[in-house]
């Protein structure tokens, strides 16, 4: 098996993923995803004349009157008049009529007399000065992260309106695995299952449930046939041995197979398909370092394109260290970066993740390389599985991953 070429599978991964459509989003629920339309000032930031300094707010020349006091949260203050101030706490409403903030550590109370120098304007944000309302402030396409939920938090938003993420049911294939312990003689422990929902978030999809199949391509149609998902990614049986049923499978249900195998070293048994109703299935090698490089190749693209993410170029470094370039196929090398080099790590047979359990990036080193700088894939580094969310379901095979919707 030769496949197409690296770069041309991603590339279709990617370009198959149309965004899907957009949904109004709870803030809380909002991390990860995509913004579907441009982010709006619903109200103005600050949203009024507030102190930037514990002290006075004072009114025309001193000295003053101290006349009151007014705290962040308080109703808004009556007008000042001049020749007199207010004592004021850091994002308190400022009074009408004042000229300027004077801070504590600037001035001096003798009873309610109070002197001070003062700049006018000095230490009083205005209203809609850092944001005014209705201003644009982050394009279609933003990643929703948590600085995104705090600025939208400020502007006046409780929902936002993100492309739906994908839903993802991750089918893991292979009588010899097993889910815990040190395997028996034989048995092999599942090293792709706990790594698939990290991957997944981390591209803004949502893994939605698990179910494992055994090496039969009955229940390997009955795996594919599940609708609630976007995206069926399997992992194992993508080659040509008596137990790898994927595509016996696809062909039985008259799947569209556009990729099986690509030109890469490791992972070139993996497989992109169509579903007749239009759900998508990636195969991946049953090798758990091929499986992350397929991942990166055709599961993550895919994934990014549906949830709406825009194509961004990849960083790029060079090498420095070992790096044999194959005659035809693309190597992907795990990798560490340091300052603009990216040192392999090594430790990365097939069958193995220790090379890129410590990498921060995978290399691509195209066919016949020989030297310069190279793209990297960045390696997402401790994406949380807790809190992953499913829906309702009363299949009994599949492991649901969380609690229901
Ligand atoms: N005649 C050929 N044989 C093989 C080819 C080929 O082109 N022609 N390609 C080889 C390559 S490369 C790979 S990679 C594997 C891919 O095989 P499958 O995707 O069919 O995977 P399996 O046969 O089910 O398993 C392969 C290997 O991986 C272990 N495995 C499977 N699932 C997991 C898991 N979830 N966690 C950890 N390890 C897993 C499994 O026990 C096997 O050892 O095919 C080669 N053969
Ligand atoms: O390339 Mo396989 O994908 O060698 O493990």
């Amino acid at each position: 098996m030769t496949g197409i070429d690296w770069q041309r599978a991603r590339r279709f991964a990617r370009e198959a993923g149309v965004p899907l459509p957009a949904v109004e989003m709870p803030l809380d629920r909002a991390t990860g995803a995509t913004l579907a339309v441009p982010l709006v000032a619903l109200s103005p930031l600050p949203a009024h004349d507030a102190a930037a300094m514990d002290g006075y707010a004072v009114a025309g020349p001193g000295p003053w009157r101290v006349v009151g006091r007014v705290l962040a949260g308080d109703p808004v203050p009556p007008p000042l008049p001049a020749g007199s101030a207010m004592e004021i706490g850091t994002g308190a409403v400022v009074p009408a009529g004042a000229d300027a903030v004077l801070p504590y550590e600037r001035s001096t109370r003798t009873g309610v007399a109070l002197t001070g120098e003062f700049r006018p304007g000095r230490h009083i944000r205005r209203r809609g000065e850092d944001c005014p309302a209705g201003r644009q402030v982050l394009p279609a396409g933003t990643v929703v992260g948590p600085v995104v939920l705090g600025l939208a938090a400020s502007l006046g938003h409780d929902t936002l309106a993100v492309h739906r993420r994908p839903r993802v049911g991750i089918v893991v294939t292979g009588g010899e695995l097993c889910r815990s312990g040190i395997p028996a003689a034989g048995r092999v422990r599942d090293a792709i299952g706990p790594m698939l929902p990290g991957l997944i978030r981390g591209a803004g999809a949502e893994p939605v449930w698990e179910s494992r199949v055994t090496d039969d391509r009955d229940a390997m149609v009955d795996a594919l046939l599940r609708r609630d998902a976007d995206v069926l990614v399997v992992c194992g049986a993508t080659s040509a041995g008596a137990a790898d049923h994927l595509r016996g499978a696809l062909d039985r249900l008259a799947a569209r197979v556009p990729i099986h195998g690509v030109a890469c070293r490791p992972g070139h048994p993996q497989l992109f398909a169509v579903l007749p109703d239009g759900r998508f299935v990636v195969g991946l090698p049953g090798n758990p370092f091929a499986a992350l490089v397929a991942a990166s190749t055709l599961l993550t693209p895919l994934l990014e394109g549906l949830a709406g993410r825009p194509s961004k170029p990849s960083p790029t470094a060079v090498p420095a260290g070992p790096v044999t370039p194959h005659d035809h196929h693309t190597r992907l090398v795990p990798v560490t970066l340091v300052g603009a080099t990216a040192r392999p790590v090594g430790h990365d047979r097939p069958g193995s993740l220790w090379g890129a359990a410590g990498a921060d990036a995978l290399a691509v080193v195209p066919p016949g390389w020989t030297g310069g700088e190279v793209e990297l894939l960045p390696l997402p580094a401790g994406t949380s599985p807790i809190g992953v969310t499913a829906p309702e379901t009363d299949r009994p095979p599949a492991q649901v991953l969380g609690s229901p919707l």
